[in-house]
């Protein structure tokens, strides 16, 4: 059978030199072009890439996306920063290229991802809902993609299931003491050394509360996650966001 192939883009990056690893190690993939900045994306057309590993950053990911789409090469995307508004300019160039998937993973770890699965599932049980995420200093940005996304998920399934908005009868003296506000879940980014990726779900009921924490300690922890993407991805035309998607959850 052919083996798959893959291009790595944001290659040297911290995820991008692991993907670079996991990829050359897979039996089924060939990894055909590992692109960092500043490297010409025809290199991907010139490869004859299949798939495109997507993880550098979000002032990069929608012109590299763009080249992808039209060129027919699906899309496996770590990279962060997505808006609706972006999602939608996406699904646009998706649907002028029938047949290109593009799978966005706010997180591509197994653990990352049962974290908003269960979170999604209590959200509606608890009066109270914040998130924490933690990572490294040299984090692009703010909050992170999985900890934005988790915030969505339990907004949604809160309004979904009609409760009342959170209690929260504080007044701030100073500007970010309650963190960022993502459909009404406050939202906390601590960035400290020795960190990699990390990520607390707190919910609190009437005398009880249950913290959901995930910790990814290496970046190999993303590794299955991105192959199964880009395994599933060449048969899965149009956008997916989330890589639940692509898991037997049960
Ligand atoms: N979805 C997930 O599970 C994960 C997502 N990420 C996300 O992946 C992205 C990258 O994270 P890190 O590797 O930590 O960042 P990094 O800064 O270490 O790596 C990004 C790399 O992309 C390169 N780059 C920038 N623009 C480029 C372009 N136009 N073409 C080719 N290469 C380009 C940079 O030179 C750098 O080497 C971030 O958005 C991060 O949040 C990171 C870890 C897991
Ligand atoms: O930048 C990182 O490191 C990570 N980024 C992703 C995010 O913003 O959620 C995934 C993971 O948290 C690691």
């Amino acid at each position: 059978m052919s083996k798959l192939r893959v291009a790595v883009i944001g290659a040297k990056g911290r995820i991008g030199s692991e993907a670079v690893k996991a990829v050359e190690a897979a039996e089924d993939m060939e990894l055909v072009a590992a692109l960092g900045r500043g490297d010409r994306l025809e290199a991907l057309t010139d490869a004859g890439a299949q798939v495109a590993v997507e993880l550098t950053n979000p002032d990069a990911v929608m012109g590299n996306l763009d080249f992808c789409v039209r060129h027919g090469i699906h899309g496996v995307v770590g990279t962060t920063g997505w808006t609706d508004e972006r999602l939608a300019q996406l699904r646009t160039a998706l649907a002028a290229s029938p047949g290109t998937g593009v799978l966005i993973a706010p997180n591509f770890s197994v653990g990352a991802v049962l974290t908003m699965t269960f979170a999604r599932q209590a959200a509606k049980f608890f009066e109270s809902a914040e998130v924490i995420e933690l990572h490294h200093p040299n984090k692009a940005d703010a909050p992170s993609g999985t900890a934005t996304r988790t915030a969505q998920l339990v907004a949604a399934a809160r309004a979904e299931a009609g409760c009342a908005p959170q209690p929260d009868a504080t007044s701030t003296a100073l500007d970010g003491a309650r963190g960022a506000s993502v459909d009404g879940v406050p939202v906390h980014s601590v960035r400290l050394r020795g960190l990699l990726a990390h990520q607390e779900v707190l919910f609190g009921g009437v005398g009880e509360t249950l913290t959901i924490r995930h910790d990814s300690l290496h970046h190999s922890s993303f590794m299955p996650g991105i192959l199964l993407g880009a395994r599933r991805v060449v048969s899965t035309p149009g956008l997916t966001v989330g890589l639940e998607h692509f898991l037997d959850l049960g």
